[in-house]
Formats: C-alpha cells, structure tokens, sequence
C-alpha cells in the first residue's frame, strides 16, 4: 500500500491554475521532496493534501484510503501531521506547552471530568505530560521545556514546531521548507533528524524544500512542479540531469549548456 496517492489533482485561484492535474506516489517509509521555483504550486499542493483547500478535480488517497474533500481535522485524524513555512508556534507558551497543545485530539476526557478537574482530569493531563516530556527527550528540546517557545534559536524552534507535529503521532509528516532560515550546521543536523524520524519512528516524509544541497542528500525521490504542472520524477540523480529541470531553474537555454 502507497503512503500517499495522488491522482491528477487539481487547483485553481480564478484563472490561475496553481495546481494542475498533478499525479504522483509515495512509498511508505519513504522521503519524497517536492520542489520548483517560486509560485510553482507547491505550498498549494500541501494545502490540498491537509485540506486546507479542496481539490477541483482530481483524488488524493492517504494510505488507500480516499480522502479527497475531507477537512484539514479529519486529515490530521488520518494520520497526518504537517509543520509550515513561517514558523507558527504559541511563543509566549513554553515548549512543553506547545507540545501539549499539539496533542489536544489524543486526549480524551469528557468535558465534566476536565472541568471539574477530577481524578480522571488530572490522571490524564499527567499522562498526556509525561509523554511530552517523552517527545521532547527524543527531539533534544527537553532541557528546555519550561522556557519560552520565543526565546528559542532558531534551528530549535523548526525542530519544536516539528515535535509538536509528531504529537499527532503521524505516519505521513509533511515539512514545508523546514531548513528555510538556517545555517548549514543546524541544515546538517536537520538531516539527520529527519532521517531519525523515518528509520527510527517509520514516518513517510514529504517535504518542501529550496535548500537544493538538503534535497538532493535527503531524498529518496524527487517530484518537480513548475506553474503548477509537475515536470518530472525520479532519483536525484535523475532529476539534477533531466533538461527540463534545468531549464526550470536556470532558464532556456541553461540545458543544453550544462550538459
Ligand atoms: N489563496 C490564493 N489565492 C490566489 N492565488 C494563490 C493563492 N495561493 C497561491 N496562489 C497562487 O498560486 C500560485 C502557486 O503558489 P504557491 O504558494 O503554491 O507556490 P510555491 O511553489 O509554494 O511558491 P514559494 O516557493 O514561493 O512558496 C502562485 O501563482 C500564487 O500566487
């Protein structure tokens, strides 16, 4: 079974065909990048697999399950978790507060026993605790947990914002330019975290990434989108030869040059 299908998946904004009839795959277990140039579709295409927007034509199944329509909440409730391109953590929450928001939709209390906060209440909120603190020890954040979620570095908050997604514990984990804004030591080790949280926890990983370096050392494929349309697939290797990328980033003409 695919992590992810989809089938010629369509977007528009007016007359502007931001997503257009795209079709791809992705294995489970596997780390598939998305890239292309500026408006090449690509957070709208991450926009339609959280169901931020419903596609105007085309299916998306998550795990063989069809899910085109559904809402960004019964997305996330399939498994899916997802971080941003500007970062949106609760700044003025500590860390571990901002985990804890993560995982509102695995805990379950019924409204009275929260309220009145019985045994029940706090049996789960100390449960619900614990196992923060459990995510923040496997991420590297828990020396930090009471400090302010703003007063974090920059290359810590990415890795917050990316723990407070695995709260939902996902088994599709969807990164929008998650090395946007970092130095190369902090892109290093997001590498390998993110190589982490595909061996170790056997999340499928797609991500949107301009950081070319990254890309090409992290992924297992590439899907190329230019004015929305994708124009090609493959290895990396694959995808750093093909002409029509090329030209994609580099202009026409840049192809035949660089070959
Ligand atoms: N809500 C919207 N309403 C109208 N047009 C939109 C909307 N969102 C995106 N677009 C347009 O759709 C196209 C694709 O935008 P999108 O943000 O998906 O590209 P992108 O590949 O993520 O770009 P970047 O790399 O700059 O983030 C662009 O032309 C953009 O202006």
């Amino acid at each position: 079974m695919k992590a992810l299908e989809v089938q010629q998946v369509t977007k528009r904004f007016g007359g502007l065909v931001a997503v257009n009839s795209v079709s791809l795959e992705v294995n489970q277990g596997e780390i598939f990048s998305v890239i292309g140039p500026n408006g090449a579709g690509k957070t709208t295409f991450f926009n339609l697999l959280t169901g931020i927007y419903a596609p105007d034509g085309g299916r998306i199944l998550l795990f063989g399950k069809d899910v085109t329509g559904f809402s960004p909440d019964r997305i996330a409730k399939e498994g899916v978790g997802r971080t941003f391109q500007n970062i949106r953590l609760f700044g003025a929450m500590t860390v571990l507060e901002n985990i804890l928001v993560g995982m509102h939709i695995h805990i379950h209390v019924p409204y009275f026993h929260a309220l009145l906060r019985t045994p029940l209440a706090r049996r789960e909120e100390r449960r619900a605790k614990e196992e923060a603190e459990r995510l923040l020890d496997y991420v590297g954040l828990l020396h930090r947990k009471d400090e302010l979620a703003k007063n974090l570095p920059y290359g810590e908050q990415r890795k917050l914002e990316i723990a407070r997604a695995l709260a939902l514990k996902p088994r599709l984990l969807l990164l929008d330019e998650p090395a946007a804004g970092m130095n190369p030591r902090e892109t290093e080790e997001l590498q390998a975290f993110i190589g982490r949280l595909r061996d170790e926890l056997g999340i499928t990983i797609v991500l949107i990434e301009h950081d070319m370096r990254l890309v090409m050392r992290i992924s297992d494929r590439i899907a190329v989108l230019e004015y929305g349309a994708k124009i090609a697939e493959g290895t990396p290797e694959e995808v750093r030869k093909n002409p029509r990328v090329i030209e994609a980033y580099l202009g026409k003409g840049a192809a035949g040059g660089a070959a």
